[in-house]
């Protein structure tokens, strides 16, 4: 479905974000992108999306090359970014839903359904008539990641999605991203928290420095603390 191929970037005046950097993701998969602060993967991320212009390299969706047809890729991936507050604040839970179900081009007969079962998913069908600036911090992550499905892209971009969420908002995410409702969709995360990539991930890219350092299978992986094992193996023996 995605093919990264050869992404590198410098920023103006500063080093490398990305070195050369080549991944796929076919539907179906959830890909965690793991790697310390300032390793590359917002970059890598907003990059992907044409939101930040890489010096070199392509990334082909489903054929075609979005960095060139970046309409196509817009179309075709919904995002959440780290702490985006993608809401709006006087809409309820259920406008911002249907406000941005119309934006992504639902069927107008279609989007009011369509937002019930969002919202069911995401576990705020109870807040649906509260106005979004009435939400806590985790409520509003969900109703962030409620505002990416209503677009019902084949890829998912989340970064950071369990940032700042509580225990109980976390293993919800959690299970929201491995529903059955979701196994169509290509997700790429990025996170911090080793337990749930491992818990959410079928796949583990490691980056350092802007450098894809590892690509590794849910299969060799026993549990998160070798996946934590792995990551940090990984980050200390690559330069
Ligand atoms: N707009 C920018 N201008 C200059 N340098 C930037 C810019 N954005 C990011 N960088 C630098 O690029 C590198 C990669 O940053 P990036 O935000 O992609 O890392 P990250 O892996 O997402 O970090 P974190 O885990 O802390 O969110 C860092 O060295 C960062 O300081």
């Amino acid at each position: 479905m995605l093919t990264v191929d050869h992404l590198t970037k410098t920023y103006p005046g500063g080093r490398r974000a990305l070195c050369d950097v080549s991944f796929s993701l076919s539907a179906g998969e959830r890909v965690i992108l793991l790697g310390p602060n300032g390793a590359g993967k917002t970059t890598l991320i907003k990059c992907i999306l044409g939101l930040v212009r890489p010096d070199r390299g392509r990334v082909i969706l489903n054929g075609r090359d979005i960095l060139k047809d970046p309409n196509y890729g817009k179309e075709q991936i919904a995002v959440l970014f780290e702490e985006a507050d993608n809401s709006y604040a006087y809409l309820t839970v259920y406008e911002n839903l249907v406000y941005f179900g119309l934006l992504n081009g639902i069927d107008p007969k279609h989007v009011r359904s369509r937002a019930d079962s969002i919202l069911q998913l995401v576990g705020l069908s109870d807040r649906a008539r509260c106005l979004a600036q009435s939400l806590s911090r985790g409520m509003k992550q969900k109703l962030g990641v409620a505002i990416a499905l209503i677009k019902d892209a084949p890829l998912l971009f989340l970064d950071e999605p369990t940032l700042g969420l509580d225990v109980e908002s976390q293993h919800h995410m959690r299970l929201l991203l491995i529903d059955k409702s979701l196994s169509r969709r290509a997700i790429l995360i990025t996170t911090h928290d080793i337990n749930f990539a491992y818990a959410v991930g079928t796949r583990f890219l490691f980056i350092k420095n802007g450098t894809l350092i590892g690509n590794l299978i849910k299969a060799v992986i026993s549990n998160a603390s070798d996946l934590e094992k792995l990551f940090l193996t990984a980050v200390a023996s690559s330069k």
